[in-house]
């Protein structure tokens, strides 16, 4: 009898989830879904739904609902990292002894080291064994079982097939790329992005300045991606401009969300709190302000978000600047 695959996903919140479902449809493998927490997990395992992050979704028998990290990495054949960034540094040295495939669904920068995904795996993974997923995928949709296509990358295109051959849902299809620094920086940075449209939608501007916030804020990642070594062509497709207007456009996004509730008024925690989930482009936006200072790199809209952020500018201004800034070559 061929032995059953054995999958583990780090993180029940709403990717976490929708990964689990997605590696769990073929029916051919069990899932391993760890919870933040034993009640969190005897709530999902009693309602056979994840009921904060996911309503109304069932899972299926294959996927088990767990706390205990330490059983849930047991004799896997691969692991999902769907936490957010920050949280890298309380699971990754649990499967640093391990050989297999770790593939990281998370999208940010940190905010105080300034390392992408792939680096902060790297602190306790060979990269080997790294691979990330990143691409334009709410959720709930892919949740849903909506048609999505999504990137998946890995330094070496063999580990990126690898991991991909186990995300065998027909309505999840995968691209492949060896470009980990482009793929990295495009999930990354379309999350700041995304802030800005929230806030031009919330402030009531029209579609023209959506349009000019999802353009400049290419050619902004574009540069910062490029900086880093990540290739253009990379930040043209799934994983940078795919995602991009996925964020920008999209009313499931969180950063969106957050970005619109900021300029209706609310105050950052504020904002966070109403959402509920995590906004990853508040602690980006920190780093890629650090970032930028660094490498001396003109990031006017996403300085212009972290300044807003951080209390330093007002949004109104912040406006004001960037549409009085010297006229320039596109
Ligand atoms: N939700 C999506 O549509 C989606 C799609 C692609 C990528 N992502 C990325 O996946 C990552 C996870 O996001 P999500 O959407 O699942 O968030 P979420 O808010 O839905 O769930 C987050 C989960 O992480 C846990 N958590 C939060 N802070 C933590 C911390 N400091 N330490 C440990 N655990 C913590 C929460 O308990 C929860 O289980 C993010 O990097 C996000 O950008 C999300
Ligand atoms: O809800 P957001 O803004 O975190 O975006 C979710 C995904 O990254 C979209 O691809």
């Amino acid at each position: 009898m061929t032995r059953m695959q054995q999958v583990c996903v780090l993180g029940a919140g709403s990717w976490g989830t929708a990964l689990a479902l997605v590696l769990a449809r073929s029916g051919h493998r069990e899932v391993r879904l760890v919870a933040s927490s034993d009640a969190q997990a005897a709530e999902i395992n009693e309602t056979g739904e994840n009921l904060r992050y996911l309503p109304g979704i069932a899972l299926p028998g294959n996927i088990e609902i767990t706390a205990d990290v330490q059983m849930a990495i047991k004799d896997i054949d691969i692991c999902v990292y769907a936490l957010p960034c920050v949280a890298v540094s309380d699971f990754l040295p649990l499967l640093a002894d391990g050989a297999y495939p770790v593939v990281a669904a998370c999208k940010g920068l940190h905010p105080e080291t300034l390392q992408r995904t792939d680096e902060m795996l790297a602190e306790y993974i060979d990269r080997s064994r790294i691979a990330l997923l990143s691409g334009p995928s709410f959720a709930k949709e892919v949740a849903e079982g909506q048609p999505t296509a999504i990137t998946m990358a890995a330094e070496n295109i063999s580990m990126a097939e690898k991991a991909a051959s186990y995300f065998d849902d027909t309505n999840f299809r995968i691209y492949l790329s060896d470009d980990i620094v482009g793929v990295a920086m495009g999930g990354a940075l379309k999350n700041v992005i995304a802030i800005a449209a929230g806030m031009a939608d919330g402030l009531g501007l029209g579609h023209n300045s959506i349009a000019a916030v999802v353009t400049r804020g290419l050619a902004e990642i574009s540069r910062l991606a490029q900086a880093c070594g990540g290739r253009p062509e990379t930040l043209m497709g799934l994983s940078g401009l795919g995602d991009l207007v996925l964020t920008c456009t999209g009313s499931l996004s969180r950063n969106r969300q957050f970005g619109m509730a900021i300029a209706q008024g609310k105050d950052l925690t504020a904002a966070i709190e109403a959402i509920g989930q995590v906004v990853e482009g508040v602690r980006t936006a920190e780093a890629v302000h650090q970032m930028a200072g660094q490498i001396q790199l003109e990031l006017p809209l996403m300085q212009s978000i972290h300044l807003v952020l951080s209390g330093e500018l007002a949004i109104a201004e912040g406006l004001k600047q960037l549409m009085s800034r010297p006229e320039k070559a596109e």
